[in-house]
């Protein structure tokens, strides 16, 4: 019997999402930051294994949509609700059950899911058990499963459960398929972490990537990319003094991008000032949210 089945990551931002993501494909895919609200895409990963296919999608942090920008991410993760087969409902183990669980009621969730204790590597054993014993209390999900995704622990037994509950059926994909995304969005994608890690405050949030040139030479890929922002002194920020931020950010991006494409990496950035793209509908179907 062959099983294959979509299966949908749901939690609070920070939960811990994209580090599940990356710790079951085992590739670096969704972008990693200890800031909130990084992930503005789905982004999916497929696993084939011998007699299962499971096709991951990662949504966005379930938020207020204060923006128009935000109000697109709640519509990812009402789409990424109705074409699941199991919804796994992942949470951090140190944030309080009651708010969770709540808001995993918002969702009227009408397929299986599986509740999620995220980061068990930040309580002790005792803590873990009451809080077990609670969280199985809820009653809604099949089962609640204790992970760490950091440090990849719990994971084995996640994916037994997980086969558990998928439907019969082919594979949707072909067997070496990791991603449906293009490699010029996780390229962006990749550009938008290294931000995320080297600028403070409301950078990160003010800033889009968008890839304008992909061009495989003959022995390196050429890269261009622009980065979008909302003001002139973000953009002398991410410049910084005579262009040494902007290099060390093109620098760490291009060695995580080599690495991922396995190819030398001509990467040129350029910073572009383009007053509230996130209020702007037009901008934001530009840049694909
Ligand atoms: N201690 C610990 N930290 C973790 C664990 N899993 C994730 N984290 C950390 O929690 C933070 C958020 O993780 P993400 O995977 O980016 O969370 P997310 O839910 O995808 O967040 P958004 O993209 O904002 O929705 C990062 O700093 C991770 O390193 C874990 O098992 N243990």
């Amino acid at each position: 019997m062959h099983k294959a089945g979509f299966v949908n990551i749901f939690g609070k931002p920070n939960a811990g999402k994209s580090t599940l993501l990356n710790a079951i494909i085992g590739e670096k895919l969704a972008i990693i930051s200890p800031k909130v609200q990084t992930t503005r895409h789905r982004i999916t990963g497929v696993i084939t294994e011998p007699g299962y296919q499971i096709v991951f999608s990662d949504t966005p942090g379930i938020i207020d949509p204060k923006y128009k920008l935000h109000e697109k991410m709640m519509g990812a993760v009402k789409s990424a609700l109705e074409d699941a087969d199991v919804a796994l409902l992942i949470m951090d183990a140190k944030d309080s059950l009651e708010e969770n669980l709540e808001l995993f009621d918002s969702l009227r969730l009408k397929v299986p899911a599986i509740l999620i204790l995220n980061k068990m590597d930040n309580l002790s054993k005792e803590d873990m058990d009451t809080l077990m014993e609670k969280a199985k209390a809820w009653g809604k999900a099949k089962v609640v499963v204790p992970i760490s995704a950091r440090q990849k622990k719990g994971i084995k037994e996640l994916m037994q459960e997980i086969v558990a509950l998928l439907p019969e059926g082919n594979a949707f994909y072909p067997d070496d398929t990791l991603t449906d995304k293009s490699t010029r969005f996780l390229v962006a994608e990749m550009i938008r972490e290294k931000i995320f890690q080297l600028f403070e405050e409301e950078i990160p949030y003010h800033t889009t990537v968008i890839v304008t040139q992909y061009q495989e030479k003959e022995t390196l890929t050429k890269i261009a990319a622009e980065i979008i922002v909302t003001r002139e002194t973000q953009k002398g920020i991410i410049l910084g003094e005579k262009g040494k931020s902007i290099r060390e950010l093109g620098t760490l991006a291009r060695q995580d991008i080599e690495k991922f494409i396995e190819r030398k990496v001509f990467l040129e950035l350029h910073v572009k000032v383009r007053g509230k793209w996130r209020d702007n509908d037009l901008y934001l179907k530009e840049y694909g949210y």
